[in-house]
C-alpha cells in the first residue's frame, strides 16, 4: 500500500513549549543565517554536498509553484563552524530560468548563498516558517546522511523562506543540528 507522504506543519513562529529560549532565534532571524554563524565562530566553511537538477519534494513544489514532474536546480549544504557541522541547509530554483539558476548557484561554489542574497536590494525574503522535521521526513534522512557517522538526534527543528529574485523565486531551507546551541548566544 503506498503510504501518503507525511506532511509536517510548517508554523509562522516556533511553540514556545516545545522550542528553547536558545533555539528560537535560530528559527526567527530574518537576517542572514552565515552572517549569524560567522559572528559567533572564528571560520566559518560551507560544505557543498550536492547541486544538481532535482525533482523538489511535493510541498516544496507548491511552494515554488512548479508542477508535479518539474525539476529544479538543487543546492544542499552543510554549514561548519569551526570544524563542526551546524546547519543542513537545501535550496531549490525552479529550471525555467536555468542562466539565473546555473550563475547564483554554480557562482557561488563553496562562497554561502547568503553572502548573494543579501547584498542585493531587490532580492527580498518572505516570511519564516518552522517545523520539526523527523524521520517521517525525507529532509529528516538527508541531513542525517550530510551529518553521518555523526549521530542524529530523532527530531530537528528547521526553517524556510522564499526568497524572491527579480520576479523568480528561491526555497531555502535551514534544519538546525544540536551543535548549533553549543555556539555563544
Ligand atoms: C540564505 C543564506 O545562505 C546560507 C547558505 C546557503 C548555501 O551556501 O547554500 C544556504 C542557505 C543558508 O543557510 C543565509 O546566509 O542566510
Amino acid at each position: 500500500m503506498r503510504t501518503r507522504p507525511h506532511k509536517e506543519t510548517w508554523l509562522k513562529r516556533p511553540p514556545r513549549a516545545t522550542v528553547s529560549r536558545m533555539l528560537r532565534p535560530w528559527l526567527t532571524d530574518p537576517d542572514s543565517l552565515t552572517a549569524r554563524i560567522r559572528a559567533r565562530c572564528s571560520t566559518l566553511s560551507v560544505h557543498v554536498l550536492r547541486q544538481r537538477l532535482a525533482l523538489p519534494h511535493r510541498d516544496e513544489a507548491t511552494l515554488l509553484g512548479l508542477r508535479r514532474g518539474e525539476l529544479a536546480w538543487l543546492r544542499e549544504v552543510l554549514l561548519v563552524a569551526d570544524g563542526v557541522p551546524v546547519v543542513f541547509a537545501r535550496s531549490l530554483l525552479p529550471r525555467a530560468n536555468v542562466r539565473g539558476a546555473w550563475n547564483l548557484f554554480h557562482g557561488m561554489g563553496a562562497r554561502p548563498l547568503g553572502a548573494a542574497l543579501f547584498a542585493d536590494p531587490a532580492i527580498s525574503r518572505r516570511a519564516l516558517t518552522c517545523a520539526c522535521l523527523d524521520l517521517r521526513d525525507a529532509r529528516y534522512h538527508l541531513a542525517a546522511a550530510a551529518l553521518a557517522p555523526k549521530a542524529m538526534p530523532p527530531r530537528v527543528w528547521a526553517r524556510r523562506s522564499l526568497f524572491r529574485l527579480h520576479g523568480r523565486a528561491l526555497l531555502v531551507s535551514e534544519a538546525f543540528l544540536p551543535t548549533i546551541l553549543d555556539l555563544p548566544e
